[in-house]
């Protein structure tokens, strides 16, 4: 069982009751202009301060997912909430302002700005907004990414897996409700990946924030709370505390249906 710290940090109770969920899709579909159907129907809820994983066949709709969820992209039909938000009503400015404050993205290829230092990236979404760092968050994301020592470096002087961890404390400077990555360790290591989804673990553990993760991996997968796996746009199984084994035979089963 986790334990939460005490204090300002401190992870939501995970029993509390009636909690307003980090992201709910209520019956979302989507239809590409050209005709494909990425989802039907799609309903799902992530609770507050858990990790969560995406998995699935290619083309079974991870990614338009994703999009839809972060208010990325507009769903055909079907209400899309962000901390209590219905997003699908609200016009592309309100859409964006949303997400910029209450959504954080990590993606694979990091998406650093090469010309900035390291605290510039990470605080880059708060100078965007015009808002002033909470010096004590910023700083204890900091540690725990352990990019003390680097932040007057450019992310050209970092390894692959500290310029990740560099993203994450990127997506988390302004506190969102809700971070998606995108194959976060797709572009690492094996040991680096599992220093990074091991980062993420805490971050979602220790800190009671919310992550939303596609991933093909899984190994990265099993290091959720819970992993849905998808299928021709449809969520298909939905498996708690899951094992790398049981998701690795679930997709190769679909694969191979
Ligand atoms: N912009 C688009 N226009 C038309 N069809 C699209 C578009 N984006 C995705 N699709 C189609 O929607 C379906 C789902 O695609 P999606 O990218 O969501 O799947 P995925 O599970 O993320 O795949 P992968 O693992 O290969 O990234 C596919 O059939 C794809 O071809």
């Amino acid at each position: 069982m986790r334990t939460a710290p005490a204090g300002p940090y401190a992870a939501p109770d995970p029993y509390a009751a009636r909690e307003t969920p980090a992201v709910a899709l209520d019956r979302v579909t989507k239809t590409y202009a050209g005709g494909v159907t990425a989802l039907h129907e799609v309903s799902l809820a992530v609770r507050p301060g858990t990790f969560l994983a995406v998995m699935g066949p290619s083309g079974s709709g991870k990614s338009t997912l994703m999009h839809c969820a972060a208010g990325l992209d507009a769903p055909t039909s079907g209400g899309v909430r962000i901390d209590g938000t219905e997003i699908s009503g609200l016009d592309e400015t309100r859409r964006t302002e949303l997400r910029r404050d209450r959504v954080g993205f990590v993606f694979q290829s990091y998406n650093l700005v090469p010309s900035l230092s390291v605290a510039d990236n990470i605080t880059l979404p708060l100078r965007l907004a015009g808002k002033a760092p909470d010096r004590a968050w910023l700083r204890m994301l900091v540690e725990r990414v352990g990019l003390d020592g680097r932040l007057a470096h450019r992310p050209a002087e970092l390894s692959g897996g500290q310029q990740q961890r560099a993203a994450i404390a990127r997506a988390l400077v302004s506190r969102p409700a809700v971070v998606f990555a995108d194959e976060p360790t797709g572009a690492l290591d094996l040991r680096t990946a599992r220093e990074v989804l091991g980062l993420l673990g805490d971050l979602v553990a220790n800190l009671g924030q919310t992550v939303v993760m596609v991933t093909h991996d899984p190994a990265a997968a099993a290091r959720a709370d819970r992993a849905l796996v998808m299928a021709d746009g449809r969520v298909v199984d939905t498996v708690d505390a899951p094992t790398a084994a049981e998701l690795a035979h679930r997709i190769t089963t679909l694969e191979t249906e």
